[in-house]
């Protein structure tokens, strides 16, 4: 299997990671390009030996898959640069954030089969939680490839389409909000007298083991923060702060409000093709 990379950034790079790390394909088959950083598609050549290109035309002729990886907002000019060299035996996996694979296939001027992903930086280390749903003029075996795909590289599932917006907002986004919080409790660890490495450390062992206890208890999250809460204690204490500063709030609106967006770049970016315009 060949697989083009349109797109060199943080994402694209979490995905060949993971694919070169879990042997899906010969690192001689991943080709990648990008808008015109070209130190940046060595640094990939030299990490990961793929092959990289500022060709377009040769990034993808004989690509069976084709990974859509630029920013929503270059995916017009993506698109265009790769049109005329596409055709409809080649598979387009798209990890765009709100881009709907109606506005993607009509990009591309064919009824090209598209399925859109929406994995996480995770990837990198075959962690990924990935979602994926099936555009119209895909099969059931192009899901089925990009499941195994994904699945190679951590969790995937299938979900319909419309839900890769509330996906973008929880797992997408998500590695972030987790980084923010080990942020957060570095800072007070530190505050309360600490070393730095000390500090990050224990902050990222006590998710890390968080994680797996969600993952490889049968206990529900509420079941495990109840058994780290002894009555009067310190834990006690500390989530009663938690809920007095109303955080589980802050959650919910921080999650709609990357679904909201997620939404909007979709809609911006079909405006934007109905008027016939890149910006
Ligand atoms: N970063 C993340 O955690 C996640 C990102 N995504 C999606 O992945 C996509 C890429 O995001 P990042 O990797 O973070 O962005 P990035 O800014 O790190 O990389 C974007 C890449 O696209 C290239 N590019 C821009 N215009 C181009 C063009 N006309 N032709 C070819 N390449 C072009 C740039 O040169 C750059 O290599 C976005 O659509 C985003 O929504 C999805 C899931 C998670
Ligand atoms: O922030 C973004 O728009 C992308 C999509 C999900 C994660 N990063």
């Amino acid at each position: 299997m060949k697989i083009a990379f349109i797109g060199a950034g943080s994402m694209a790079e979490a995905i060949i990671a993971g694919l070169v790390k879990q042997e899906i394909c010969d690192r001689e088959n991943i080709v990648v390009t990008n808008k015109q950083d070209k130190s940046r598609l060595e640094a990939l050549a030299t990490r990961y030996g793929v092959k990289t290109t500022e060709d377009k035309k040769w990034a993808v002729q004989d690509a069976d898959v084709i990974f859509l990886a630029m920013k929503p907002k270059d995916a017009r000019d993506g698109i265009l640069s790769i049109q005329p060299f596409v055709s409809s035996d080649q598979l387009i996996v798209s990890v765009l954030a709100g881009i709907s694979s109606d506005v993607i296939e009509q990009l591309f001027q064919q009824d090209l089969r598209v399925i859109r992903s929406m994995p996480n930086t995770s990837a990198a280390i075959a962690l990924s939680a990935t979602a994926i749903a099936k555009g119209k003029f895909a099969s059931n075996e192009d899901l089925e490839l990009v499941h195994a795909i994904f699945s190679a590289i951590g969790l995937c599932t299938i979900v319909e389409e419309d839900q890769l917006h509330a996906v973008t907002g929880v797992s997408g986004s998500g590695p972030a909000y987790i980084y923010y919080i080990a942020e957060a409790m570095e800072k007070a660890a530190l505050a309360q007298g600490l070393d730095t490495e000390v500090a990050k450390k224990l902050v990222s062992q006590t998710l890390i083991g968080a994680a797996h206890m969600l993952q490889e208890t049968n206990k529900g999250a509420d079941v495990l923060r109840a058994e780290v809460t002894s009555p009067g204690g310190t834990t006690q204490r500390g989530i009663s702060l938690l809920n007095d500063l109303k955080v589980s709030e802050a959650f919910e609106t921080c999650i709609d409000g990357a679904t909201k967006r997620s939404r909007e770049m979709g809609e911006e970016i079909a405006e934007r093709l109905k008027e016939g315009t890149s910006n």
